[in-house]
């Protein structure tokens, strides 16, 4: 997958099919939309492309400076990568790119730039300066021009129509299950493992401490059932994310325990993958009434983890 980080020298050779958006998390509507690109770029023999903006717009147009994110542009771009996509454009996204007309967009940079013949997007999708661009009038344009237009239909789950919104509302309000029924696969965090102050280990938890990136949002201070994908092997765990109230704590930490395993992680990454939340974080009295907490979630999150 080549990847692209500015556009005043893009110039695609190859003909592509388009898919554009945010793709915040990319859930099960946007993965509809990336199967329908790759299928019928895959018809056409022409190029995959995602076209997405970095920062996210909000960030940008949002008052709100604190916008929070499903997950980091790294792992946007494994997920990418891993469906196979040929070109993912992350269009620097500034003041001046979002006065960009909606038609200029289509003409400068869609059919220009990224050599476009077919463009793919979602029903509710809308471009260019004050959102005045719609699928609709997308469609239009493209069809003057030659160029096929795929316009994705809601893709709903449960009844509710899936977008990165509602699922950023999951995960705040900690329904992680739900969440990775939206998602298709777990919220997950990932981090390199920094030392914590050993006190797990004497308690007999150690625990791989990973502090989790400032854009991503998080679900509440909790414990959670967990499955850790280190070096492309997946373990069981339980973790804890939050300050360690009990020890007096104030940055929050992931801290998992994985069960079965007495390996060193220390500076390896990891993939943390959110499956259930077992209890909201507590400031114990002691280390001793803590340990005995822990020693029940662990239970717990072996018979949830069971199922798996
Ligand atoms: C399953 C689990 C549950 C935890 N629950 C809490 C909790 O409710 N309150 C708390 O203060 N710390 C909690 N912790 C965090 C521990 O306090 C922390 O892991 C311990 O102090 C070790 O930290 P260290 O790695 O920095 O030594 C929990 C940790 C785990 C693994
Ligand atoms: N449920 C869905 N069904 C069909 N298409 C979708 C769905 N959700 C998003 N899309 C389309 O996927 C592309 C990327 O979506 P984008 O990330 O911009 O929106 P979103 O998921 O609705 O996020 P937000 O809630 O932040 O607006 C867009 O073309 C959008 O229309």
């Amino acid at each position: 997958m080549k990847i692209y980080h500015e556009l005043s020298s893009l110039q695609i050779a190859n003909c592509t099919a388009c898919g554009i958006g945010n793709f915040d998390g990319i859930h099960k509507g946007h993965q509809k939309l990336i199967k329908e690109l790759l299928r019928s770029s895959q018809l056409r023999n022409i190029d995959s492309l995602i076209f997405t903006f970095e920062p996210h717009p909000s960030k940008v147009l949002s008052s709100d400076n604190n916008v929070k994110f499903i997950m980091t542009p790294n792992q946007k771009q494994q997920i990418m990568k891993s469906y196979g996509i040929d070109h993912f454009i992350l269009a620097p996204f500034t003041l001046e790119f979002s006065r960009i007309n909606y038609k200029d967009f289509i003409y400068d940079i869609l059919i220009n730039k990224c050599n476009a013949k077919v463009i793919v997007v979602g029903y509710n999708y809308r471009f260019g300066y004050k959102s005045e661009g719609t699928a609709h009038t997308l469609k239009e344009i493209c069809h003057k021009e030659g160029i096929d237009t795929i316009i994705i239909p809601p893709v709903k789950y449960k009844g509710q129509i899936i977008s990165s919104t509602f699922i950023r509302n999951l995960i705040e309000k900690g329904d992680m299950k739900s969440a990775a029924e939206f998602l298709g696969r777990p919220f997950t965090v990932e981090g390199f493992v920094q030392h914590g102050n050993g006190i797990g280990k004497k308690l007999g938890f150690p625990t791989a401490n990973i502090l989790p990136e400032q854009e991503l949002i998080l679900p509440p201070r909790g414990v959670y059932a967990v499955l850790v994908r280190w070096k492309d092997n997946i373990y069981k765990g339980v973790a804890n994310l939050g300050i360690k109230p009990t020890f007096n704590g104030d940055s929050i930490w992931l801290e998992t325990h994985l069960f079965n395993f007495s390996k060193k992680l220390y500076g390896e990454k990891l993939e943390v993958m959110f499956i259930d939340n077992l209890r909201r974080e507590i400031k114990f009295n002691t280390a001793e009434a803590l340990a005995m907490q822990i020693q029940n979630d662990f239970i717990r999150a072996m018979e949830i983890l069971k199922l798996i």
